[in-house]
């Protein structure tokens, strides 16, 4: 790239709004999940979401003593985000809403949870599978700065739309922000904003360079700091030229399918299992969330300025296979002094997971609001596993001597 310094990168992370079909998706199953866990905190819930133009469907498995009108969580989440005709690109109360559910498979439920009769300690994953967590201390959030500027650009749009500031606009909407950053021993130090890159659905009323002004003023201005913008800055604002056919009439959508714009855009590593419509026996989603928990009591705890915890299970079993811990190089001490910590300091098993991070409690939007700009980074006090954990090393003589070892293992 030209003007680049050689010791200097581009990252680029994206984030979908709430009006983009998968998003919707991810919305309605995380919806149905709550209604679930509002009446009935031990329900079993996979619930998966599809749209196409006039069509959403919601199927998977659920087990649950709640009572719930799929058909009108769907039809309200669809409404709430602005579906309000075909025009826009579904009608919430016109679409066609197919409801397939059937119980959790009585094997799964027999491995997992015994039919409801193991206690926390004992209940097992409900897959097998590896998830991971991240953290950075690239910004106060702890998370990767192209990320949150990405999911916050999806935020304000969504915010400018439901405020009538721009009446215009419609549900759809995707950002992308590309930032230059310098590697240093491992940390990454963001250097300034490369490319802002932001397409929003609109109606039929505001020409491009109307839609490019607001945006800019509305939207990008309040979110990207001033000193990460340049004159070499570049910002693309609807380059398609046309974005007025949306959500689900203008692409299909699917559950699980923003899994790096749930979780940290593109930095880190996933494991590839999805969140949304979950409930916490699943350890695609329990696993990642403590993970995050342990990546960022890490780096807040000053034990490294980047942190990627792993943790792996099987189906049916509390205990996890494996956990993994890499500092990039930046840990204060070695990366196995780090991961026995994180071993002591946080209980893997999903049953303990969700008590010491109340994720049986849902309603009130709970998981819903975790579907839309972001699971991570976010000061949500029901983002339970945003909280850091303080870590303490067993003595800062210790601390020392491995500090040491840390450095010559790098040297070698
Ligand atoms: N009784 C069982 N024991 C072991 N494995 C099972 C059992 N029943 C189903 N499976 C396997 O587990 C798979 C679930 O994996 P998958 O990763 O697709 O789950 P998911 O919950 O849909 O998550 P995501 O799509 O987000 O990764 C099933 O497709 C099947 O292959
Ligand atoms: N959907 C399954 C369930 O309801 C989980 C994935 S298959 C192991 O438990």
């Amino acid at each position: 790239m030209e003007g680049m310094a050689d010791d200097t990168f581009l990252f680029t992370s994206e984030s979908v709004n709430e009006g983009h079909p998968d998003k919707l998706c991810d919305q309605i199953s995380d919806a149905v999940l709550d209604a679930c866990l509002e009446q009935d905190p031990d329900s079993k819930v996979a619930c998966e979401a599809c749209t196409k133009t006039n069509m959403v469907m919601v199927f998977g498995e659920i087990t649950s003593k709640a009572k719930v009108d799929y058909e009108k969580i769907v039809r309200d989440t669809c409404r709430s985000i602005g579906f309000t005709s075909d025009e826009i690109g579904l009608d919430a109360d016109k679409c066609n809403v197919i409801v397939h559910l059937e119980n959790q498979c009585d094997q799964i439920a027999q491995i997992v949870h015994a039919h409801g009769t193991k206690e926390p300690e004992e209940l097992g994953a409900g897959d097998q599978g590896h998830m991971f967590g991240y953290a950075t201390d690239e910004t106060e959030e702890l998370m990767p700065l192209s990320h949150v500027l990405a999911t916050k650009l999806s935020a304000k749009l969504s915010e400018v739309r439901h405020s009538g500031l721009c009446s215009w606009m419609r549900p759809d909407g995707k950002t992308q922000v590309t930032v230059e950053y310098k590697n240093s021993n491992g940390a990454m130090i963001p250097l300034r904003i490369h490319t802002v890159l932001i397409s929003t659905q609109h109606d039929e009323t505001v020409t491009n360079d109307e839609i490019a002004a607001e945006v800019r003023e509305h939207v990008i201005k309040p979110i990207i700091p001033d000193k990460y913008l340049d004159g070499n800055t570049v910002f693309h604002i609807n380059p398609s030229g046309q974005f007025s056919n949306g959500g689900p009439r203008g692409d299909a959508g699917l559950t699980g399918r923003k899994i790096i714009v749930d979780t940290y855009g593109g930095w880190g590593a996933h494991g590839g299992g999805a969140f949304s419509g979950k409930d916490c026996t699943k350890v695609d989603r329990s696993g990642a969330y403590i993970a995050r928990q342990a990546a960022k009591s890490v780096v807040a705890a000053g034990l490294a300025r980047r942190c990627l915890v792993q943790v792996s299970y099987a189906i049916g079993m509390p205990r996890p296979m494996s956990i993994f811990v890499d500092s990039y190089g930046t840990g204060k001490v070695r990366d196995s002094q780090i991961r026995k910590l994180v071993e002591e300091n946080f209980d893997f098993r999903p049953g303990m997971i969700m008590l010491a991070l109340n994720l049986k409690r849902g309603g009130n939007k709970r998981f819903q609001k975790t579907a839309v700009h972001g699971h991570f980074g976010r000061s949500d006090p029901d983002f339970t596993w945003e909280v850091v954990k303080p870590l303490h090393l067993e003595s800062e003589q210790d601390a020392a001597a491995a500090a040491g070892d840390s450095r010559l293992s790098s040297i070698s």
